[in-house]
């Protein structure tokens, strides 16, 4: 069912001090931050040759990685992307094996203009999945 890992996400206080960090002393190709209001995320992507890194930084007051950085405030890993052919097809047999689909259950619109859900990472070895369908 999984394809290729389409990002890593880490979640930081500040996205312009982070940004400067892999554009300047990490020599990474940083795009310019995009605020996703329904993610209530402010992100950035840093293109790598083989995968991209997702930096996050928190929107308005209801933000899904507030509370993460209130336990690490320092940022850090938050999330793997994988890439699904079908998120439907995916959702429905992880549901099936008793996975916990976050939210509505229903794919929102990620920041690739695609349909993304999210899988509860008390169900994935302590670690959030994020399921893109490419
Ligand atoms: C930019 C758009 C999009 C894209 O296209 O790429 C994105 O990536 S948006 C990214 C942000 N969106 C989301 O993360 C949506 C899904 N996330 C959530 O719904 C919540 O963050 C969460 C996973 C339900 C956690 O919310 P929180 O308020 O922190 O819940 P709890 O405090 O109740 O935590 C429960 C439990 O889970 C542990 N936890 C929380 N977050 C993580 C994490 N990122 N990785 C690993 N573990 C996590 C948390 O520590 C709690 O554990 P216990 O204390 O042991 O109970
Ligand atoms: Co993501």
């Amino acid at each position: 069912m999984l394809g290729r890992l389409n990002h890593v996400a880490i979640a930081v206080r500040d996205l312009g001090a982070a940004s400067d960090l892999y554009r300047g002393t990490l020599g990474a190709q940083v795009s310019e931050p995009a605020a996703l209001e329904e993610h209530g995320v402010t992100v950035v992507f840093v293109t790598l040759p083989n995968t991209k890194i997702e930096l996050l930084e928190p929107l308005g007051g209801d933000s899904p990685i507030a509370r993460f950085l209130e336990r690490n405030p320092d940022g850090g890993i938050h999330h793997v992307c994988y890439e699904v052919d079908d998120i439907l097809v995916a959702r429905d047999h992880l549901v099936k094996s008793g996975a916990r689909v976050l939210g509505s259950g229903e794919p929102k619109i990620g920041a690739h203009g695609k349909p993304v859900l999210f899988l509860h990472p008390k169900d994935f070895n302590g670690t959030l999945i994020e399921l893109e369908q490419v």
